[in-house]
């Protein structure tokens, strides 16, 4: 379980979020949303400890994150704006690269890569593809992870509908298999969660629905 206590965060003297508290348990999936600035990459940041919150602290498995941040980054998978692709590399190169460094359930990053829509492109490189594309590749290590929580920050920038759709039943069964997931999006999910809570960053607060 995630539990984030009283996070607090201020950027250049404007207050983002202040007291925020929410709980995210196995099988529930968190959306964060908010208009452009509001401060969700930053609370994302802020819960896996690369951005210093101002106050609060966040709770994995019933201990800090602070006191535990190597064990807690190895059970977490994140997608940030800049999603760690290698132009140079071909899709397929750059989930051998990925998975080495991380934990995985499984290698086969064809079945990965095709699932994606990636058929017939895996080894070329990566800058000859579409922005939608390269996205894919980052996409397709949600195929390939054993982490226990995602956070995604917007996943599905520049995916097409099917891409959107697709990802969405990935998400539904890592939840139902008891994953955790925490994303932001400017769009609503279309599928149906069984366990789904939002919240929304307005000016300096954070609302839990
Ligand atoms: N690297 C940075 N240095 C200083 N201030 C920053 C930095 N990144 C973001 N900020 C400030 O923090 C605020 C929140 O940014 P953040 O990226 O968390 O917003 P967001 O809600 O994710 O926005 P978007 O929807 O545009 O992605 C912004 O208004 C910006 O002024």
């Amino acid at each position: 379980m995630l539990e984030v206590q009283g996070l607090t965060c201020f950027r250049q003297n404007r207050c983002l979020f202040a007291d925020l508290n929410f709980v995210l348990s196995e099988h529930q999936i968190c959306q964060i949303e908010g208009p452009n600035g509001a401060g969700k990459s930053t609370l994302l940041r802020a819960i896996l400890g690369l951005f210093r919150a101002d106050e609060g602290q966040v709770i994995w498995s019933g201990k800090s994150t602070t006191q535990q941040a190597e064990l807690f980054l190895q059970q977490v998978f994140f997608l940030g704006h800049k999603f760690a692709i290698n132009s140079d590399l071909t899709p397929w190169q750059n989930l051998e690269f990925w998975s080495a460094l991380n934990p995985t359930q499984n290698d086969d990053f064809d079945s990965a890569l095709t699932k994606v829509g990636l058929t017939g492109l895996e080894h070329i490189p990566c800058h000859s593809l579409s922005a939608g594309q390269h996205r894919r590749v980052a996409l397709a290590r949600l195929w390939l992870t054993n982490t226990k929580l995602w956070v995604l920050d917007e996943p599905f920038t520049a995916i097409d509908k099917s891409g959107v759709q697709l990802l969405q039943q990935r998400f539904n069964s890592h939840l139902t298999s008891g994953g955790m997931i925490l994303l932001t999006s400017h769009q609503d999910l279309s599928q149906d969660f069984a366990q789904l809570h939002t919240i929304k960053l307005t000016d300096n607060t954070g609302e839990i629905i």
